[in-house]
This record gives C-alpha cells, structure tokens and sequence, in this order.
C-alpha cells in the first residue's frame, strides 16, 4: 500500500460515433481529476469541488469509492478508510462519458494506492462489467480511438490513433439524459436491413480511421440502430443529423446516450463557425439552450502521479493550472 497520495487525471469520451453502438469511442479533451489516499484510523471522507458534481453523494454510496472497495476485494486485501477528493470538467449525464470517466479514474487510483496488483486488462475488464459496455471506458482508459467488443464475460479492444486534423464539436443541451431513459428508448428487434446497415457502417467507419481516410467520415457516420429511436428525447437532433454534414461536418452523431451531440470536423476547415451557429441555432428553435466547447481528441488514457505523505499543498492547488478557467 502507497503511504502518500495518488492523483489520477482520466479524459472524458464519447461512444458509439454514430453506428458503432456500444463498440466504438473516442477520448475527448475534456477531464476529471481524483486525488486519493488511505487515512489509517480515520473516516471515509468524500471531497467534491468545482459546481460538475453537484447531486453527487459524499458518503459511501459514492461511485468512486464503491469501485475502490471492488479494487481491494479483487486484489485480496483489507479496504481501508479513503480521503477521495475530485473535481470534473465533464459535465455529468449529458453522453461525454462522465460515468466512466469516475470508474477509470477510481479504478487506477485505487489500483494504484494497493501497490498496483492489477494490470491494465484486468481494470478494463472490470471497468467494462461496470459500465455495462465497454466503449466508454475504453477510450478513458487507452486514450484515442478505441474499438471493443464485450461479450459479458471479456472485452477485446484494439486503439486507432487518431487523424491529426481531426477536432471536434460538441453541443451540450443544458437539460440531462441518463444513460438509462435513452437506453429504454430503443426497441428489442431490429430489421435485418437496418442490423445490416449498420454493419457496413461501422466497418467501414473503423476502416476508415485506421487508415485516415477522412473523407468517407460523412458515409460512414450513420446509423438506423439507435439514433432514430433516441432522436425524440432530443429536441432537433434529427434536423441537425441530417443537415450538420451540408454545414461543414465532416461527421456528426448522438454522443454516447445523449442529448449532446458532437460534430467531427477538419481542423483545417473555414466552416466552423457555421457549423458551431447551425448547431446552436437549430437547437434553439426547438426550444434547447446550449453550450459548445471545441475539443480534441485526448491520445492518452489516465495520467497517475504519487505524492509523499506529509502533504503540504491541497488537491485544487496540485490541479490549478491545468484545469479550464
Ligand atoms: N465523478 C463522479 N463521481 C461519482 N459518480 C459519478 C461521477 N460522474 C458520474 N457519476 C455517476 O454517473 C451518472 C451519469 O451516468 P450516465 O451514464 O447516465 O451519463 P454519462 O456517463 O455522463 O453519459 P454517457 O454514458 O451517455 O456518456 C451520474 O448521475 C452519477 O450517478
Ligand atoms: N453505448 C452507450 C453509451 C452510453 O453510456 C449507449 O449509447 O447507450
């Protein structure tokens, strides 16, 4: 056990991009930071800073330090009483992957404070099993593009690199989707032409970013297996998945479970603007307030600093520089 403390700095991500539901993700430039270390003889205590993680608990409910117990269970050693501090820059419930980004986070900071018993594969399988899928988590822990495939017992992934001139857009509504009301939304069968359709696209997606052909983004972003379905729980989001491409997207897709909605663009493009006012525009004809923010893809996966005991400098002093104004 590390007598000191561990920080963890794990990037935000989006799943699916389009046809690759559950499959597919991509880390995004966007962070949630954990601070945590062992208080022998102490009590359990849970600091959250910054206005991200309002609603979220402080006590042992908390999901950061149920994922630290399962860390300490699986490595057979006795859990002891955790001080977590953390802060996110991910906004929660809006599909940037806020969950899983708090499970990798806790995952390597707690793996890390037993002394590191557990590999890298064994964290992304547990950080599959508790997400449900591992798309998310993938991306938040390898960094990239991550493509997986989890078949409830094991997940296999293979990272892709991203294009260099790849930046993205996202439009956050200011309302919350819960991963759980979006998934209810999608039916139990599909049709053949549809399960088909998605197939190809999605095959022909991954090809295409492996091997940097950008310009097969706009054919192969589309999907029939859950973006019609979700597209009443938000406002507009069919006008802008069919028009965003004609307004300077190279791609554009339901981030994860929604309700943002993220636009693949070419760094190189003078369409931004445009494509950040169709967005914000079209969004609020139907009545939606929302915020953009321009981000990159995130080519790491978590960032792990071990600090001494005998602190003398606070977790927001430790991550003042490094966090959005
Ligand atoms: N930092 C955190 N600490 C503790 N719990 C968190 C944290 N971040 C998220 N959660 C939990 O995860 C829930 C959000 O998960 P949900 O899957 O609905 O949305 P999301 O992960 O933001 O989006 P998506 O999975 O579509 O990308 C929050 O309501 C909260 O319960
Ligand atoms: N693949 C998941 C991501 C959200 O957690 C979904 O679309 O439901």
């Amino acid at each position: 056990m590390i007598n000191g403390q561990v920080l963890v700095k794990v990037p935000a991500s989006t799943a699916n991009l389009g046809p690759g539901f559950d499959t597919l993700g991509m880390a995004l430039s966007l962070y949630a930071w954990i601070e945590m270390e062992a208080v022998p003889g102490g009590d359990t205590v849970i600091e959250l800073y910054g206005e991200g993680l309002e609603g979220i608990p402080t006590d042992k409910t908390n999901l950061t330090y149920k994922v630290a117990k399962l860390v300490f269970e699986e490595a057979g050693l006795e859990m002891p009483e955790l001080r977590i501090a953390m802060y996110s820059e991910i906004p929660l419930t809006r599909g940037l992957g806020s969950s899983a980004s708090a499970i990798v986070a806790a995952l390597v900071a707690a793996n890390a404070l037993a002394g590191s018993p557990l590999g890298e594969d064994k964290l992304f399988q547990m950080a599959s099993e508790l997400e449900g899928h591992p798309d998310n988590v993938g991306a938040s822990l390898f960094g990239g593009i991550v493509v997986s495939a989890w078949d409830g017992t094991r997940a296999e992934k293979v990272r892709i690199a991203p294009h260099e001139n790849l930046e993205v857009l996202v439009a956050i509504p200011s309302f919350q989707l819960s991963t759980e009301k979006a998934r209810h939304a999608l039916p139990a069968k599909l049709d053949m032409k549809d399960a088909v359709y998605n197939v190809a696209c999605s095959s022909l997606l991954v090809a295409a970013l492996a091997s940097g052909n950008l310009e097969l983004i706009p054919f192969a972003m589309r999907d029939k297996l859950h973006q019609p379905y979700r597209a009443p729980l938000v406002p507009g989001m069919s006008e802008i998945l069919e028009q965003a491409t004609s307004r300077g997207a190279l791609g554009i897709a339901l981030s994860g479970a929604g309700p943002t909605l993220l636009a693949l663009v070419d760094r190189s493009s003078d369409r931004k603007a445009e494509l950040e006012s169709f967005l914000l525009d079209t969004l609020r004809a139907y009545g939606i307030e929302a915020q953009t923010m321009w981000l990159a893809p995130a080519l790491n996966g978590p960032e792990l600093a071990i600090f001494d005991a005998g602190k003398t400098v606070t977790f927001m002093e430790r991550i003042k520089g490094e966090v959005r104004a």
